[in-house]
This record gives C-alpha cells, structure tokens and sequence, in this order.
C-alpha cells in the first residue's frame, strides 16, 4: 500500500437537530485520484467543507502527509496543503487568466504607479518568475492561449481549467475539486477526464465530489461512497460497482 497523505477519521458534524456526518474518515493514499460520491444529501459537501476548513466539525481527527493539520480555517488548510476549487465557479471575472493563477500564488501584482516604477529589482524578477510559473500553468491545463483574455469570457470548461490552474498554483499537496464536471458537456467532461489523469502522472494527488458516477468509475483510483451521513463503502471503482449497499443506495432514489 502506498503511503497515505490524507488521513482523516471520527469526523462528526451537527446542523442543529440534523447529524449531517456520523463518525467520517477516509484515506487517500498519495498519487491517487479518489472519488467520494453518494446521492443528493448525502453528506458529500458537508464533508469536503470539514476537509477544507469552510466548517468546524464537532469531532474529529486530521493529518496530512504523517502531521496533524488544523482545518480550523480555509487559509490555514492550504498552508498545510489543500488547494480546492468550488461547486460554482469563482474567479475574478474581471481580471485575466493568467493574473487569476498569479493571484493564486498569493502575490500582489497590482502596485501603485510608484511601485510600478520604483520596484524594487528583486521584486521585479520575483514577479517575472510567478508570471512565467502562471504562464505554465495555464499551458498545463490546456488555455495557455487565452493568457490575456478577461476570465468572464472564457467558455465554462475553460473556466473550470483556470480554476484548476489556480489552485495547482498554490504547489498543493492534495487538489480538491468540488464537481468539476456541473455542467460540462461530454467533450468537456472528456477532456476534464484527461487532464486529471495529466495531474495525477505528475505526482499530484486530487479528492473529488462528482455527481457523474459513470465518470467517477472511470476515473478514480478508490471510492468513498456516502448515504446519510455515513460511509457505506470504500474500495476500487470495480468493487464499488458491484456493492450491494451501494446499488441500494443509488437505486433507492428516495435523496
Ligand atoms: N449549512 C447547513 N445548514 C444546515 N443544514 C445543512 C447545511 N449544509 C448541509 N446541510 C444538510 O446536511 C445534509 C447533507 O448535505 P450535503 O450538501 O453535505 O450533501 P451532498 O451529499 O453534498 O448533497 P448534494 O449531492 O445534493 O450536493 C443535507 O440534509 C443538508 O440539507
């Protein structure tokens, strides 16, 4: 077995009179891309939000790559870390690709004239090296052309890839995606499938929320599956097709 970098257990979670998550965990073992899916109400979100420090869990215990991490607050989670991109995309509609993936890389770019004049040497070089890093990030995810243009008019699969840029800019250790295929349609989910695979070769590796189960078992390495709060099952894609309670679950369509 591979070594394991998230590793997360005993996660409970409460809104008011509904447990939204009894007793969670996963492990994902590092270079793998991981799947947790389940059917509306899971839990699925709720989770991913206790991951990445969007909510305090009432219980439970956190470690990444072997240490302990404190999802007490987004930006303390990807110090540790997690980058993830959202269920609806958020960008900087205004800015252009290549400033959305520098602003990832926590810079800022955006100095008064007298900085822009009298900027230091250092500075400049520091902020030539992150526009060549964005530069190649945005040719990684496949829009190296479209550099310059306004983030709002890129296509809704181009804007998902910036998303991904962004968070890759970060240097993450895990990449969370939060249904990068809503509203893909099946060119773009195709090609979203390749450039995931491209992330995972590079080492990297990614948890996903994904609706599109057929995708799911063609893609991940390993399944988290969730029904009312609980994990009812983990395993390969093939055991996870064939998991009686799973099938249940799915089939149930009472979500
Ligand atoms: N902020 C919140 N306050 C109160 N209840 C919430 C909150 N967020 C989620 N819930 C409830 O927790 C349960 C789990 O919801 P969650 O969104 O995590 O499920 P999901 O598996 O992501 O569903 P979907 O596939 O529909 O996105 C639901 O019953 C939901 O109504």
């Amino acid at each position: 077995m591979s070594e394991i970098l998230l590793d997360i257990a005993g996660v409970n979670k409460r809104f008011g009179g509904l447990q939204a998550l009894t007793d969670v965990g996963i492990r994902i073992a590092r270079g793998q891309i991981h799947g947790l899916i389940g059917p509306n109400g899971a839990g699925k979100t709720t989770f991913f939000n206790v991951i990445t420090g969007l909510y305090q869990p009432d219980s439970g215990t956190f470690r990444l790559g072997g240490k302990p991490y404190s999802p007490s607050a987004p930006h303390e989670v990807a110090k540790a870390g997690i980058a993830r991109t959202f269920q609806n995309i958020r960008l900087f509609g205004e800015m252009s690709a290549l400033e959305n993936v520098m602003v990832g890389r926590h810079v800022r770019t955006r100095q008064g004239v007298f900085g822009a004049i009298f900027r230091h040497k250092a500075a400049r070089i520091e902020e030539a090296a992150i526009r060549a890093r964005a530069q190649e990030l945005l040719d990684f995810v496949g829009i190296g052309q479209y550099a310059q243009r306004t983030a709002k008019y890129l296509s809704y699969g181009d804007q998902r890839r910036l998303e991904i840029a962004r968070a890759l800019a970060t240097e993450p250790q895990l990449l969370a995606l939060d249904e990068p295929a809503a509203g893909m349609n099946a060119t773009e989910k195709l090609a979203l499938r390749e450039l995931l695979v491209k992330i995972r070769n590079e080492g990297k590796t990614v948890l996903l929320i994904e609706h599109d189960v057929k995708l799911m078992m063609g893609l991940c390495d390993r399944i988290t599956v969730l029904e009312y709060g609980k994990q009812i099952a983990e395993g390969l894609p093939s055991e996870i097709q064939k998991n009686e309670a799973v099938i249940k679950a799915y089939l149930g369509g009472a979500h």
